[in-house]
């Protein structure tokens, strides 16, 4: 089905995403009109939701991050808000997210943007978090936590993605933020949970950002796909999810769209 889309319906206007990440800030304890590039947001604990951890935000200086020789100066955009939260999930809630993607089935994963195909760039199995997974207790718990977070209700997820990697798989640089128009809008926003910890490897790595994050079993780590100005992807955040060099990895992603996706009736746009 093809519908129009309804941009009044769009849950961030321009500078919504970084008051969200502001606010989160707030509610660690701190004094958001003191940030700057000397007094840099550095994260804290948030009850109800984990400790967080600054790893950049728009105060901290670009100049000093990795990025590709041929782009000028004046198309750096500022660094992205990007947080991690240990302590996000209960081991109970990590357990039952794996045994919900064991009982559906992993299987290997396929990459698309509108045809899906098994690729050399992504060698992980995953499985999807549907209506009736979503309705579970213990998942409810989870993704009511996610929405108090975001201050974006479950209506704009997609249904979770549940990921395994065994040793030797991963999934290469990518973005989650694929470009084309739809019904639902672009994602905006990624919450990647951590649901075990892995022996050897693993780790999401963003390149640009200088940064690798160790899978910790209930930690999360939340990052945009899309500019605070929502004119654009952010550039500043392709990842890649490293090799497991031993033992397994469980995952899960929440991948969080501008617009309506659980009750869409529609995905195209015409
Ligand atoms: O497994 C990870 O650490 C990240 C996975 C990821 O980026 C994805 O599935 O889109
Ligand atoms: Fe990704």
């Amino acid at each position: 089905m093809r519908c129009p889309i309804d941009e009044s319906t769009n849950i961030f206007k321009p500078g919504d995403m970084n008051a969200m990440f502001e606010r989160m800030l707030e509610e660690a304890g701190h004094d958001v009109a003191s940030f700057s590039k000397d007094n840099l947001p550095t994260g804290g604990s948030v009850p109800g939701i984990g400790e967080l951890t600054v790893i950049t935000s728009p105060y901290h200086d670009p100049s000093t991050y990795p990025r590709d020789d041929d782009e000028e100066e004046e198309e750096i955009s500022p660094l992205p808000w990007v947080v991690s939260i240990n302590g996000f999930l209960s081991d109970e809630e990590c357990n039952r997210l794996i045994e919900l993607g064991e009982s559906k089935g992993y299987r290997r994963s396929r990459v698309g943007v509108t045809v899906f195909k098994e690729d050399k760039t992504r060698t992980s199995h995953n499985t999807f978090c549907d209506k009736v997974c979503a309705k579970d207790p213990i998942v409810k718990r989870v993704l009511e936590r996610m929405a108090n977070l975001t201050g974006i209700p479950y209506d704009n997820y997609e249904g979770m993605q549940l990921v395994r990697y065994e040793p030797g798989q991963f999934y290469e640089q990518h973005h989650d933020e694929v470009g084309i128009k739809k019904y639902s809008g672009p994602r905006i926003l990624t919450i990647f949970l951590y649901l075990n910890d892995v022996l050897g490897g693993g780790g999401t790595e963003f390149h640009y950002l200088n940064f690798t994050a160790t899978p910790k079993k209930g930690s999360a780590l939340i990052w945009p796909s899309m500019l605070d100005s929502l004119e654009g992807r952010d550039e500043w955040t392709w990842h890649e999810a490293l090799p497991v060099e031993k033992g397994f990895k469980y995952g899960a992603n929440a991948w969080i769209r501008l617009r309506d996706f659980q009750n869409a009736k529609c995905r195209q746009t015409i």
